[in-house]
């Protein structure tokens, strides 16, 4: 039987091979795509386009991911104009006492990019372009023309986390058109089909989207100031028309101007470190991202420690292993995977623990993401991690007790914390200090 999915004829002409070649150019013989402006990028897209595109990307989410980008894009050598949109005044402030500075510190050394222009939204969900926070000769010196109040969005990079990005797509979802492309880089799986089912049910008004598996290591030093601790890649890959099967040469054809224009743009910025791939091949690295996350977030989350100290523990050891078997048994079943060569091998358990352990030991000093989460009081990816895993089996007939204990005991960590914090007998010290009475 034919694979229904063959990478290859996707790489053969069109974008993805287009984007793929010029990466691994750079190494080689020079590379003149490599060098390319994002105007001649532009260009080349607009080509045979009625409705010629202003290059603008815009960039939703300011945490740790959305600096990383925003400085990366600024780092070419011609930035494309970047907008970057901050939806509450408390970030805005912030960003006006950085003077509108992105900085990125590599080995103790800060790079410190400017010239981003800046929109804020109002309660009534309206964003309106800020003046320029930085010292920029003249505003938006990136483009001749400042970007229209509320107006269209063309590419929008998304760095939200995987529970809150269907919402901030909702309150932006009147700006983005069925020619808009959205990049979507968060952890976990299933946000995508809830984004279609709940803020895009008509797939004839959809915008089109880039699906990524980031895995450069960050960590936050301050608002917009943030460290690359480890060089990791980019994985990015259109969603493709569901309609078009992915190994017809019309597959290869049909990326949106602006598709094709951020993919172009990611893959040419180098701190990004971005390949492009097949949609079946992308899903298979999520998927092992996916295990990871399965295990390591919520083991150091329920134990408050490192990610290397998983690894110490012949109880941890065991924990690992038996959800692996479950995560194993339902990714093995999934019907998007069958026909692709080697998933058996791939997604055994045997190879998802090693990757795990391979994470854990290069990341042993880092308090992984869910850690932070729980500790912080902050909403969890729990759901689309263990809990995708769990929802998948169910459909699948794969019982996933272990997985479903584990996205509860998370549940009720968090749980916890609220209660505990809810009863605590709040001291108002001011009100004691008014009485004039001496100190006890
Ligand atoms: C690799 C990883 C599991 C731990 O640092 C990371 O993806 C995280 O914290 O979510």
């Amino acid at each position: 039987m034919q694979s229904t999915f063959r990478p290859r004829s996707l790489w053969r002409t069109g974008i993805l091979g287009t984007c793929f070649r010029s990466r691994f150019q750079v190494y080689g013989v020079p590379n003149t795509r490599f060098i390319a402006t994002w105007k001649e990028e532009l260009q080349e897209v607009n080509h045979d386009t009625k409705a010629p595109l202003s290059g603008r990307v815009h960039i939703l989410g300011m945490g740790n991911l959305g600096c990383f980008f925003a400085h990366s894009l600024a780092t070419r050598r011609s930035p494309p104009p970047i907008t970057i949109c901050l939806h509450n005044d408390y970030l805005y402030q912030a960003f006006v006492r950085k003077r509108g500075q992105i900085s990125v510190s590599t080995h103790g050394l800060d790079d410190v990019r400017t010239g981003f222009d800046v929109e804020t939204v109002d309660e009534e969900g309206r964003w309106y372009t800020m003046p320029p926070v930085d010292n920029r000769p003249s505003p938006f010196s990136s483009t001749s023309q400042p970007p229209p109040d509320n107006g269209p969005i063309e590419c929008l990079i998304i760095c939200t986390k995987a529970h809150h990005t269907e919402l901030a797509i909702k309150d932006i979802s009147h700006r983005l058109t069925k020619d808009s492309t959205i990049c979507l880089v968060h952890n976990g799986m299933g946000v995508l089909e809830s984004i279609n089912q709940n803020v895009f049910p008509d797939p004839s008004n959809r915008p089109h989207y880039i699906q990524t598996v980031f895995s450069h290591g960050l960590g936050r030093n301050d608002s917009f100031k943030i460290s690359h601790l480890g060089v990791g890649t980019t994985i990015l890959s259109p969603v493709g028309d569901p309609s078009i099967p992915p190994t017809t040469p019309e597959a290869d054809h049909t990326w949106a101007p602006s598709t094709k224009y951020l993919l172009r743009l990611l893959t040419l910025t180098p701190p990004l470190v971005a390949v492009a791939e097949t949609p079946a091949g992308l899903l298979q690295y999520q998927l092992e991202k996916l295990a990871v996350n399965c295990v390591i977030n919520p083991l150091t989350a329920l134990s408050d420690c490192t990610n290397g100290e998983i690894l110490y523990s012949f109880s941890f050891t065991r924990v690992m292993r038996l959800l692996l078997f479950e995560i194993s048994a339902v990714i093995c079943a999934l019907p998007e995977l069958q026909g692709i060569p080697g998933i058996e091998d791939r997604f055994s358990p045997e190879r998802l623990r090693r990757l795990v352990v391979n994470i854990a030991s290069n990341t042993a000093k880092n308090h992984s993401s869910m850690q932070q989460d729980i500790n912080q009081r902050r909403l969890t990816e729990i759901e689309y991690f263990n809990g995708w895993i769990v929802r998948r089996g169910e459909e699948l007939g794969i019982k996933c007790a272990l997985n479903y204990m584990i996205k509860h005991l998370i549940a009720a960590k968090a749980a916890t914390h609220r209660s505990r914090e809810a009863g605590a007998i709040p001291l108002d010290l001011d009100n004691v200090i008014s009485t004039n009475e001496p100190p006890i």
